[in-house]
């Protein structure tokens, strides 16, 4: 596979890191204003690190945009004279419908909405996926890429939005909780790093006893909170402050603003 990716910022450095850790392509082409996300590639068989988007993408048949939104218009229109039928463009600018990609390169074109998380860099995304009409049939090829780069999920296009607060947004979300239950730890008398430590592995726990016993995760809290014990106290006191719904009008406040984002 010749793959391009047109922006290596936070998430298209990400995704490059994947990709040369499995090192499932013929060739990869890095193209952005500044490189330094990925000057450390240059030397790798087979990879291009560059600041041409048009060499990238007249050299590549998967073509990854990984832009911020209010740049995509113009790249798009500088590289689609080198856009044809044989290229997947594969877009992950939050925000960005398909229709706008089509305005502007045309609805001939396979176009993939992608919407990975950060954790690709490491082979966990949970990546969503939507196509438009030209591209159904290339959707596998694109979930064999992204299922090399954790799990994937095909869904209709009016659920991306919400996909990526979920999935997207989702890896801060948590992270800041991993860092609240660090803060109490230090308050209980840890060090930071033990406190860090305990937080992670405990979370990672947490996370994999539900992925590999495939239980509800009432089922799971019902097994640690002895009655009348120290766990339903702590848990009864958060609801109190509002954990749940701090969390859901939080991801109802995300979607909010990334559907505000998509009007600009
Ligand atoms: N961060 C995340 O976790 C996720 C982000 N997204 C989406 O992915 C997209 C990218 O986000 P993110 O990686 O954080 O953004 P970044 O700003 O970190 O990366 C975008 C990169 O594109 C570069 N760029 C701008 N103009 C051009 C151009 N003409 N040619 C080549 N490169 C150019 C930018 O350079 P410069 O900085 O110099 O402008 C920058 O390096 C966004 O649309 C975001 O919504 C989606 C899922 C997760
Ligand atoms: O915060 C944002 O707007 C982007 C989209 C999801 C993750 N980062």
């Amino acid at each position: 596979m010749k793959i391009a990716i047109i922006g290596t910022g936070n998430l298209g450095s990400s995704i490059a890191k994947g990709l040369v850790k499995n090192n499932t392509f013929s060739s990869l082409y890095l193209s952005d204003k500044n490189t330094t996300n990925v000057d450390a590639y240059k030397s790798l068989p087979n990879v291009v690190v560059t600041n041409d988007n048009e060499l990238a993408v007249a050299e590549s048949d998967i073509v990854i945009f990984a832009l911020q939104p209010k740049h995509i218009n113009s790249v798009l229109e500088g590289v689609s004279s080198k856009i044809s039928e044989k290229h997947v463009v594969m877009s992950v600018a939050a925000g960005v419908e398909i229709s706008r990609i089509e305005g502007i390169i045309g609805a001939d074109k396979n176009i993939i909405r992608v919407m990975p998380n950060t954790a690709i860099s490491i082979g966990k995304s949970m990546t969503c996926i939507a196509a438009n009409k030209a591209a159904q049939d290339k959707v596998p090829m694109a979930r064999d890429i992204f299922n090399q780069l954790g799990t994937t999920m095909v869904i209709p296009e009016d659920q991306i939005q919400a996909a990526t607060v979920i999935c997207a947004s989702g890896i801060a979300f948590w992270m800041r909780l991993v860092r609240a239950t660090t803060q109490g730890a230090i308050q209980l008398g840890f060090e930071a790093h033990e406190a860090h430590q305990l937080a992670l592995q405990t979370c990672y726990g947490a996370a994999s006893l539900l992925k590999e016993s495939g239980r509800h995760p009432e089922e799971e809290i019902d097994r640690v909170t002895t009655p009348s014990g120290c766990t339903i106290e702590g848990l009864n006191e958060m609801e109190h402050q509002g954990l749940s719904s701090s969390l859901i009008k939080g991801i109802n406040a995300s979607f909010e603003k990334i559907n505000q984002l998509k009007k600009n």
